[in-house]
């Protein structure tokens, strides 16, 4: 089976998405997630002027080998724009594996371990109040899982906080927003706001936390601390973990369940913190890390230690990821959640689904490959917008982490 064609979709229904679909001489297509929020033209480039040159004419069914090919074949190993591109080919090519087997993609991993994924929400309110009644909304809805991410007392804007009730989207503009920061205002602030949702909602419902990297590793370890009798899922990117020692002293200080990986791209970003058993969950998903032929050896690792998966899943992550990640859930042993930020109705129209969301708990359905398709003739109507994710700065204005 060969492949004869590949090509990029850029659209933008409501959020920007690039799409690689990969054609073969027996008809079946597939399609992967590119997507790079607020980099988006950097994965088009990569794809088009240095991997479909070289895809065309090779046989489709050689995953594994087209893998290593652009992994070693680049020389210039890792990093989030060749990961992505790397990601949107497997996962291109997995689908049409499956469609051509006539099997959902879940049966070529090993079939399934479990009836529907369970799945968190992103619950944000700009204050306490107006959290514990969006995080209320979430559990009326149905879900077993909800983050909850507030704006904080004497602070403009915080991570998380989007003008949607059920729907939040950082990259809200053609130049970065600037946003303000203080690490000691939302130390004191957190312990009271999850103290407020579990007397309001009690103990049942798993509640989430964010930190989005913004702490350093004292202090995510006195926020895992003081969070302790709130008894979270997990706090997930409490510092940032490029340097994974940092994760040592954190989990010194605090059992509060961690979870980290979203921006990671390879096995080698997470080795220590997974063979050291210093986190408890592993973020990072398929179209991060170079598709579903690097996650699941991620993930195989992270079963010898203990460490579940918990799959990144903001609205940045395509509709593709969402279905491809979903395949994996199903899959996977040691599965701990999935993250699960709903797109808007445009986006669900241009990425046609068989994925449902049915009490807290997301399903796959039964289609040939992944399960999601791109409606074409839609997506041309939405043109690429330039959009960048916000910045931060402390009170000062020093440069902080977003
Ligand atoms: O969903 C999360 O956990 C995030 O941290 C969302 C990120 O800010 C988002 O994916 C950046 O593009
Ligand atoms: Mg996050």
């Amino acid at each position: 089976m060969r492949i004869t064609g590949a090509r990029v979709i850029v659209t933008s229904p409501g959020r920007n998405f690039v799409t690689l679909k990969i054609e073969t001489d027996q008809g079946v297509y597939g399609i992967g997630d590119a997507t790079l929020n607020g980099r988006e033209k950097s994965v088009v480039a990569y794809l088009e002027d240095h991997v479909i040159p070289v895809l065309i004419g090779r046989d489709a069914r050689r995953i594994e080998d087209i893998w290593q090919f652009l992994y070693r074949g680049a020389y210039w190993r890792r990093g989030p724009v060749t990961m992505r591109a790397i990601a949107a080919v497997d996962v291109a090519l997995w689908d049409i594996k499956a469609k051509a087997l006539g099997a959902p993609l879940y049966d070529l991993l090993g079939g399934r371990s479990r009836d529907g994924v369970l799945v968190y929400g992103h619950a944000n309110g700009s204050d306490l109040e107006d959290t514990v009644e969006a995080v209320g909304r979430y559990i009326d809805a149905g879900y077993k899982a909800v983050r909850a991410q507030s704006g904080v007392p004497g602070l403009d804007l915080a991570y998380g906080v989007g003008r949607g009730d059920m729907y939040y989207e950082p990259a809200d503009a053609t130049l970065p927003t600037e946003t303000t920061w203080d690490t000691r205002k939302y130390l004191r602030y957190l312990p009271t706001l999850f103290e407020a949702l579990r007397k309001e909602h009690g103990f049942d419902v798993a509640l989430l936390h964010d930190g989005h990297h913004r702490m350093t590793p004292r202090e995510a370890a006195q926020l895992g601390k003081s969070l302790e009798p709130y008894d979270l899922f997990w706090l997930e990117d409490s510092t940032p973990a490029e340097n994974q020692e940092a994760f040592r002293l954190i989990r010194q200080h605090t059992t509060t369940p961690l979870a980290v990986g979203e921006v990671f791209n390879t096995i080698w970003d997470a080795k220590d913190l997974i063979q050291e058993q210093l986190i408890d969950y592993i973020r990072t998903t398929i179209v991060g890390a170079g598709g579903l032929t690097h996650l699941r050896r991620i993930a195989d690792f992270a079963s010898l230690w203990s460490v579940r998966t918990g799959c990144h899943g903001a609205t940045d992550l395509s509709p593709v990821t969402m279905g491809a990640a979903l395949h994996f859930d199903t899959w996977v042993p040691n599965f701990g959640i999935q993250e699960y930020m709903r797109h808007s109705e445009e986006t669900d129209a241009v990425f046609p689904h068989d994925y449902r969301f049915d009490k807290g708990m997301l399903y796959v359905g039964d289609t040939p490959g992944h399960g999601v398709d791109i409606d074409e003739a839609l997506a041309a109507k939405y043109p690429y917008e330039p959009r960048q994710l916000p910045v931060a700065r402390l009170e000062d204005g020093t440069m902080w982490n977003w």
